[in-house]
């Protein structure tokens, strides 16, 4: 389980100088305020249009940075207070997949388990359980430089589930992926979701509405830093009065561009 609330976070930016003049900073607001109640068995689905603040947000959850404001808790563990038991509860698979590209499919995923402190028998046992659940058994003992976009998500996600953590947090899972490997991975969230998968916790984001709309129970729409909405795919059609998730989504997130003119009102 998953509560974020009043997330804020800020940067300080350069702005650019000239030839003979230095540039000055500013303050860029990434996220303004963030709310996000995320319960166990669920796929909830961090769904905002580009630069919306999404990526900083699950950046601050896997406590890779400090917010100016908020608090976030997983299964009620402070990130703030108690980063590492925080974490140990839960598998990230960040943007910037990172794997050791001398190493295979399986010591990438091993060495992570050491690491995690396994034991090197029940580190082989769950590389082997983990290459099963995601169709990765003819890559296991490749190495990882040449893998596609696809090899190398399916080993970092191996890597970041190797200590079956209870919370999932994927960036733009999907980014790169194939129709196939899509399909794959939207398979396998649904499995972890389910009982059998041990009803996991799974927060994934997205700027696609169409993955959302197909694989999330609920959906938080960002849009400028803020989360603008929280609910199901039907609520939140049913809330603007849509009967197509994407015109759900652009007149949350889009108010501005959505919004009728005064020509259309009195037409
Ligand atoms: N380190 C940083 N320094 C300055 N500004 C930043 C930094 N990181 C993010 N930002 C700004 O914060 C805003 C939110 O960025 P973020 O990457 O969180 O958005 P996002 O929703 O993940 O976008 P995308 O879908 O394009 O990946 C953007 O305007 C971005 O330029």
């Amino acid at each position: 389980m998953i509560r974020i609330q009043g997330l804020r976070k800020a940067f300080e930016a350069r702005t650019g100088g000239g030839l003979f003049k230095r540039g000055g900073k500013r303050s860029v607001v990434a996220v303004e305020h963030l709310d996000l109640d995320a319960p166990d068995g669920v796929i909830t689905g961090l769904l905002g249009p580009n630069g919306a603040g999404k990526t900083t947000s699950l950046r601050m959850l896997a406590g890779l940075f400090k917010p100016d404001a908020g608090d976030i808790r997983v299964d009620d563990i402070d990130v703030l207070q108690q980063p590492r038991a925080a974490l140990a509860r839960m598998g990230v698979l960040g943007d910037a997949h990172g794997l050791y590209p001398r190493l295979t499919a399986r010591e990438n995923i091993v060495y992570y388990a050491r690491l995690q402190g396994m034991a090197n028998d029940q580190a082989q046992a769950r590389a082997e359980a983990l290459s099963e659940l995601l169709d990765m058994r003819t890559i296991l003992e490749r190495r990882a430089d040449g893998f596609s976009q696809g090899e190398r998500m399916k080993t970092a996600l191996a890597r970041s589930l190797v200590h079956d953590p209870a919370n999932i947090v994927l960036d733009e899972p999907t980014n790169g992926l194939d129709v196939v490997a899509t399909r794959a991975l939207r398979e396998v969230l649904r499995h972890l979701r389910s009982p059998a998968g041990g009803s996991k916790c799974i927060v994934f984001s997205s700027h696609i509405m169409q993955e959302v709309e197909q694989l999330c129970d609920q959906v938080v729409v960002m849009s400028h830093g803020r989360s603008v909405a929280t609910g199901s795919v039907q609520e939140l059609q049913a809330r603007t009065g849509t009967d197509r998730f994407e015109d759900a989504f652009v007149a949350l997130a889009f108010p501005e561009v959505s919004a009728p003119s005064a020509q259309e009102i009195t037409a």
